[in-house]
């Protein structure tokens, strides 16, 4: 097997060309003592994705497995390789790293190695967005791809208390065929793993209409699923209106573009349907043109459920923390803030109720314990 090196570095603040990528994505005008609370906040990640959380020293160790990959090996170049001109130049990079898991070995340490990143960050619970046609199509055979994910499951809680589970999506420019695969491997007993809690659709949506995908929203919610589609990130907020129709959507994946449309901000919040917001992935994917524009408070104001989220963390030069620590600025957050934003995802979450209250029971007493005098 293997070994991956624990990280000695954080996620962010690498240098590259014009700064570091933090300091081109964020500024960082937050007070040092609440990076701090942030840092030993307890949280729930919501949106985040397998392959796209792969940290530079797990890049570098899959890279260094399969030499013949183009993805360079060098943390420090992988800073420049992941710079992105648009949204399908980030499709373009994340399929060259998606082509580097190739054998259940390797599912498995990235999955494990991932839950150690999470943990490190204080996640006691996590959905990991997984797109198993990706493996099953480079000739992972599926049984072993479930077992791989089980096995990194049950070792990261075991080791690192946090609590993993899986949201299984449709990569939607795949096609139908993809759909189906998906499907198939989210609803055959014979196959589905215990942690599968969610069915998802992400990839491009330019092109990419979501109602084509109702029969296999249908089949997955009829398995028991619930439905957390990526919607209104690279389009308008008409497809967000699509996703919640026809997809049955309890989440939306970004819903960035909601902001441009009062009558379905209204609805999300009568509703109480979650936007998982992802703020730095927003502007690497170039979806926002700058964080002082992102609408997340346009989404507060207008009573919709926020909850913070990372995306595809190394990707972005970033992580869950970092994310807290902007949505603390761009909301003007204090610990009490930030606290109530961390319950948020523990609400939203699909853990259940004993779970919830517990993450929830650990975020006020570390909150209280904070403030204390
Ligand atoms: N911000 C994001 N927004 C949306 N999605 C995001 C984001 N971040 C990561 N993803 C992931 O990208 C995948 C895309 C994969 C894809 O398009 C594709 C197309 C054709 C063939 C294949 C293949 O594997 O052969 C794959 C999605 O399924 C999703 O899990
Ligand atoms: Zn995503």
């Amino acid at each position: 097997m293997t070994r991956v090196p624990p990280l000695t570095q954080p996620a962010t603040g690498r240098r590259s060309r014009g700064g570091t990528l933090t300091d081109r994505l964020v500024d960082a005008r937050v007070p040092r003592d609440l990076h701090a609370f942030i840092a030993g906040l307890p949280k729930a990640e919501l949106h985040v994705h397998h392959v796209g959380s792969a940290s530079p020293r797990i890049v570098s160790a899959l890279a260094a497995r399969h030499p013949d990959s183009k993805v360079p090996t060098d943390p420090e170049a992988l800073v420049d390789y992941f710079t992105f001109t648009d949204f399908a130049h980030f499709i373009d990079v994340y399929l060259s790293v998606v082509d580097l898991i190739r054998t259940p070995e390797d599912v498995r340490l990235l999955t494990y190695e991932v839950a150690r990143d999470l943990a490190r960050q204080q996640v006691r619970y996590a959905e990991l967005t997984i797109t198993p046609f990706s493996s099953t199509r480079r000739g992972i055979e599926a049984g072993a791809f479930m077992a791989a994910i089980e096995d990194a499951r049950k070792a990261a809680e075991a080791e690192f208390g946090t609590v993993l589970r899986w949201c299984f999506d449709i990569p939607g420019e795949a096609g139908l065929e993809a759909a189906e695969e998906t499907a198939l491997l989210a609803t055959d007993d014979r196959v589905r793993p215990e942690g599968l809690v969610s069915f998802g659709l992400g990839g491009p949506e330019i092109g990419v209409p979501r109602p084509q995908f109702k029969p296999y929203f249908d089949r997955a919610i009829a398995a028991g699923l619930h439905s957390v589609p990526h919607a209104g990130e690279t389009t308008g907020p008409e497809t967000v209106w699509d996703a919640l129709t026809h997809l049955r959507a309890e989440r939306i994946g970004h819903g960035t573009s909601s902001a441009r449309d009062p009558k379905l901000l209204a609805h999300l919040a009568e509703h109480r349907i979650p936007l998982e917001v992802c703020p730095t992935s927003n502007i690497a994917t170039r979806a926002v043109r700058t964080i002082d524009e992102h609408p997340i408070k346009e989404f507060a104001k207008a009573g919709v459920v926020v909850t913070i989220n990372s995306d595809d963390p190394p990707m972005f030069g970033t992580d869950l923390n970092n994310e807290y620590a902007v949505a603390a600025r761009l909301l003007d957050l204090d610990e009490r803030g930030l606290a109530d934003l961390a319950k948020n995802a523990v609400d939203a979450s699909f853990l259940d109720e004993p779970g919830k209250a517990r993450i929830a029971a650990e975020i006020d007493t570390y909150t209280a314990d904070w403030l204390a005098p």
